[in-house]
C-alpha cells in the first residue's frame, strides 16, 4: 500500500528540541575544528561529523536512526536504522545555515549586480542561471575566509573529487556519444562562462584565478543545490540535507518553507537499513544526470533514442526528448521514436505527405499516422537500424579510446565506459526487436 501524499498526515518530528547556538559562537566553534581546505588533495578526508555537530549547533534535527552512512570514506549518504512513516519529518534543517542564492544577491548587492550584467553579455543563455552563479559567489566567498568562514564545517564536509561534464576533458567529451558529450560539454560551457565573468573583478574573491578552487565551488553548488519557486525562483544548499543520494524511486522529498527551514520528508514508511533517496531529476532518462552529477543511475528503466542527427525534426513535431525512450530491460522503442524516424524520410522523400504526416501527429489522427506507417514501415525500419547499428559501432569505438587513456590522468573513464556501456546493451537488445521485425 503506497499512501498518496495529501492523504498522509504529517507527524512532527519525533526530536528532541535543541537550542540553537548564536552566530559568534559558531564562528568560535568553526576555528576551533579544523585546518584549511585543502583541495590540492583530492583523496583528503572529508570531515562530514564536524559538519553534523556545526548545522546541530544551529538547531538541525533528525528523526531518530537517521545517520550518515559511507561504503568506502569518499562518499556519503543518509540512511536510517530505525523505521520512519510516511509523512514522518526524517531532518530538519533551519535557514540559518541553509546557503541560499538570494540571501547571496543581497549579500553581495552592487558588485554581484555587474558581475551578472558581464555574465549574461558574454551568454545570454546563463541568464537563466543566475540563482547557481550567485550560489557559487557565496561558495568561493565562504571558501576564501578558511577557518573564520561560519561555514568552515560544511566546506571541508564535500567531496574535492567530481566526475560530472564540468570535471571532463575535450578527451572525455570524445568518448561519449552526442546526446550525452552535448550535455556534458554544455554544462562545461556554463562552467567557463561563469568564470569568465567573475575574473572581471566585480566581485572580490581572492580565489577566482585559481582554476581548481573555481571549479570545485561550481560542482558544489551544481551537484548539491535544490530549487524552490516561491516566494521567488531559488536555489539553495541545506548541509546534512545535502548528503541524500539520488534514486529513480525516491522515498524522501525536500520542502522549504517561505522563511527558508528545509524539511526533509518520508514519503512511504521506510525500513530500518534503508538509504534515504531523492529524485535528481526525470528517472527516464539518465544522460542528463550523468552530466550533472557525474555517476549513472543504476535504476533507470529507459534512456534516450540518441537520434540528435534529428533534432530540427524533434523540434518541428514538438516531440519532448522524455518521449524519445528505449526500455533499458527490453530495447523496446516508444512510439513517437517511429513518428521521428518516418517524418524524416517523409521531408526528404515526399514533401507533400510529410506535411499531411505532420498534421496527422499534431491532431494524434492515428487513423493516417498509422496508414503511412504501413506503407512506409520497410524505409521506417531501414532507418531505424542504420541508426542502432551506427551508435553501436560509435559505441563501440569510444570505448577502446577511453579504456585506453591512463586512469590517473582520466579518472573519468570508468563512468564514461558505464555510460556507454548501458547504451550499448539497451540499444543490442533494440537491434535484434528490430531485425525480427524484418
Ligand atoms: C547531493 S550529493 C549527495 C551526497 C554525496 N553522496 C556525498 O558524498 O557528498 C550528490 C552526489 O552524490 C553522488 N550520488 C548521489 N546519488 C547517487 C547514486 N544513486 N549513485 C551514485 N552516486 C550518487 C554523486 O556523486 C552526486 O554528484
Amino acid at each position: 500500500f503506497t499512501p498518496s501524499r495529501g492523504a498522509v498526515a504529517r507527524s512532527s518530528i519525533a526530536i528532541t528540541t535543541q537550542q540553537s547556538t548564536p552566530l559568534t559562537q559558531l564562528n568560535q566553534y568553526a576555528s576551533a575544528t579544523a585546518g584549511a581546505i585543502n583541495l590540492a588533495d583530492e583523496y583528503a578526508q572529508r570531515d562530514v561529523y564536524s559538519m553534523e555537530e556545526f548545522a546541530t549547533q544551529y538547531g538541525l534535527q533528525k528523526a531518530p536512526g537517521v545517520e550518515l552512512y559511507s561504503d568506502d570514506g569518499s562518499d556519503y549518504q543518509l540512511i536510517t536504522q530505525q523505521p520512519i512513516g510516511a509523512g514522518q519529518t526524517c531532518l530538519y534543517v533551519p535557514s540559518d545555515v541553509v546557503i541560499s542564492s538570494e540571501k547571496a544577491y543581497q549579500e553581495f548587492g552592487n558588485e554581484i549586480q555587474q558581475a551578472e550584467q558581464v555574465l549574461v553579455q558574454i551568454d545570454q543563455g546563463t541568464a537563466a542561471r543566475l540563482p547557481l552563479f550567485r550560489l557559487m559567489v557565496k561558495i568561493l566567498a565562504e571558501y576564501d575566509q578558511g577557518e573564520n568562514s561560519a561555514f568552515f564545517p560544511w566546506l571541508n564536509s564535500l567531496p574535492r573529487v567530481y566526475y560530472n561534464g564540468v570535471s571532463m576533458t575535450n578527451d572525455c567529451f570524445s568518448c561519449l556519444p552526442p546526446y550525452a558529450g552535448w550535455l556534458a560539454s554544455t554544462e562545461k560551457a556554463n562552467y567557463d562562462s561563469f568564470v569568465t565573468a567573475l575574473r572581471q573583478g566585480y566581485v572580490q574573491l581572492q580565489s577566482v584565478n585559481d582554476d581548481t578552487v573555481t571549479q570545485w565551488a561550481y560542482n558544489v553548488a551544481l551537484t548539491r543545490f535544490q530549487e524552490v519557486w516561491s516566494p521567488q525562483r531559488a536555489k539553495l544548499i541545506a548541509p546534512m540535507a545535502d548528503m541524500l543520494n539520488h534514486s529513480a524511486e525516491p522515498n524522501c522529498e525536500i520542502t522549504f518553507d517561505d522563511m527558508g527551514n528545509c524539511e526533509v520528508t518520508a514519503m512511504y514508511d521506510i525500513q530500518p537499513g534503508t538509504p534515504l533517496t531523492i529524485s535528481y531529476g526525470d528517472p527516464t532518462n539518465p544522460t542528463p544526470i550523468f552530466a550533472q552529477f557525474g555517476f549513472l543511475p543504476a535504476d533507470c528503466a529507459t534512456l534516450f533514442c540518441k537520434a540528435m542527427h534529428l533534432e530540427p525534426y524533434i523540434k518541428e513535431l514538438g516531440i519532448e526528448f522524455k518521449d524519445l525512450l528505449i526500455q533499458t530491460e527490453s530495447g523496446e522503442i516508444a512510439p513517437k521514436v517511429w513518428d521521428l524516424f518516418l517524418y524524416e524520410i517523409l521531408v526528404n522523400n515526399d514533401p507533400g505527405a510529410a506535411e499531411q504526416y505532420y498534421v496527422a501527429v499534431k491532431c494524434n489522427d492515428e487513423a493516417t499516422k498509422q496508414q503511412y506507417q504501413d506503407q512506409y514501415f520497410q524505409y521506417t525500419l531501414d532507418s531505424m537500424k542504420q541508426h542502432v547499428y551506427s551508435i553501436l559501432s560509435d559505441v563501440d569505438t569510444m570505448n577502446a579510446k577511453a579504456q585506453n587513456y591512463d586512469l590517473s590522468t582520466h579518472p573519468r573513464v570508468p563512468v564514461i565506459v558505464a555510460h556507454n556501456n548501458l547504451v550499448r546493451d539497451t540499444f543490442t537488445m533494440t537491434a535484434a526487436l528490430l531485425e525480427q521485425m524484418g
